[in-house]
């Protein structure tokens, strides 16, 4: 790959910069913001997202979408989930016909409950093989500090996906391929959730077993709703499955379990989310994920009270009592 276009200038968006720069490739970063892009270009520094992470030369940075896109043979999209149909609605006109469009995006579209790849073919008339999802235990902050971590890149075509395997792999990245991107998509989106519920057990002072009990329950309810999509249960024993799930959920540096924990220790949705500061999928995704299950007539009571909790403010120990007292029954 000679050029690839990153769309959104965020943390992760700008960490995977570094990542496609150190592998060997040229990096035009875009952002919404001239004064911040300006910044990036001079200074080789994000300073509102990673800040004290000095950038390889390779990565350039405008707000331009004609420049930042012209000639990409690959366009990544670092956008929130919620808002990227609608980003990539405006900048449709300059993405190349060919170039090959990677998400990096965790979330499942509220009202239409699309999944992201859904999203860009849909926006874009893009055909499955021509897109493609990055996901896995991917903390931005550590991968700008090129701490190792491994990933997955899947798309409907295996040889697409090898290819950006190719273009992001550094002796600290280590990407995988897949070809199960539902499984993929739908691990990385609801992740998100469990991680808000695993961070108010933490916020309320609760233990290791109950967080070990919610992340194992709650990748039993993922696998659910997987299976019932089309997706391979190996899927969610993965990288993006089981392996996103750990580190979102045991990690200070995600924003999910953050937000989750000021939750539990009595802040309102509104306080949490302007405290964490940064996107925090799961709170809209939750809503997107349940309506998605009810839809499938898939049950995902851990979910269901994430939701109770964020969107009709419910206690978090409420939450905690509704799932403890469900009725008993076999474990599957
Ligand atoms: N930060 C991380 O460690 C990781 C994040 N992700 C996922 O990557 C996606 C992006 O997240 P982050 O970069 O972390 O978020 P962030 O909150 O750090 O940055 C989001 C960026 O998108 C921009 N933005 C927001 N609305 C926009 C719009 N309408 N048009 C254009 N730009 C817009 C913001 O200005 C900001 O630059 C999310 O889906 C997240 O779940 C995935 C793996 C790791
Ligand atoms: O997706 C992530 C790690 O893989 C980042 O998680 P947060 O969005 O919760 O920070």
């Amino acid at each position: 790959m000679s050029h690839v276009a990153v769309l959104g200038s965020g943390s992760w968006g700008t960490a995977f910069s570094q990542v496609l720069a150190d592998a060997g490739t040229d990096v035009v970063l875009w952002g919404r913001r001239a004064a911040l892009c300006e910044a990036i270009d001079r200074t080789h520094e994000n300073p509102d997202y990673l800040p004290g992470v000095r950038l390889p030369e390779q990565v350039r940075a405008t707000s331009d979408p004609r420049r930042a896109l012209a000639g990409a043979q690959v366009v990544v999209l670092a956008l929130p989930a919620q808002t990227l149909g609608t980003s990539l609605g405006q900048l449709r006109e300059h993405l190349p016909a060919s170039a090959v469009l990677l998400s990096l995006a965790k979330g499942v579209e509220l009202g239409t409950c699309r999944r992201m790849s859904e999203v860009v073919q849909d926006v874009t008339g893009a055909a499955a093989e021509q897109v493609a999802v990055l996901t896995g235990p991917n903390l931005a902050g550590e991968i700008a500090a090129r701490q190792p971590s491994a990933s997955v890149v899947a798309c409907a075509d295996e040889q697409v996906a090898a290819r950006l395997q190719e273009a992001c792999f550094t002796p600290y990245f280590r990407p995988y391929t897949n070809t199960d991107v539902v499984g993929c998509e739908l691990a990385g989106a609801v992740k998100n959730v469990i991680a808000l519920a695993v961070g108010m057990t933490a916020g309320m002072g609760l233990g290791d077993n109950a967080k070990a009990s919610l992340i194992t329950r709650g990748l039993a309810e993922t696998s659910r709703l997987g299976l019932e999509l089309g997706a391979d249960p190996m899927t969610f024993a993965g990288l993006a499955g089981l392996g996103d799930l750990v580190a979102t959920c045991y990690s200070p540096l995600s924003r999910n379990r953050g937000l989750g924990e000021r939750l539990g220790r009595g802040m309102s949705v509104d306080e949490a989310s302007a405290a964490t500061g940064q996107t925090a999928e799961g709170v809209k995704t939750a809503e997107s994920v349940l309506e998605l299950a009810r839809r499938h007539g898939v049950e995902m009571p851990i979910t269901e009270q994430v939701v109770r909790v964020v969107r009709e403010g419910a206690a978090p120990r409420e939450a905690v009592g509704a799932l403890m007292l469900r009725s008993t029954k076999a474990e599957r």
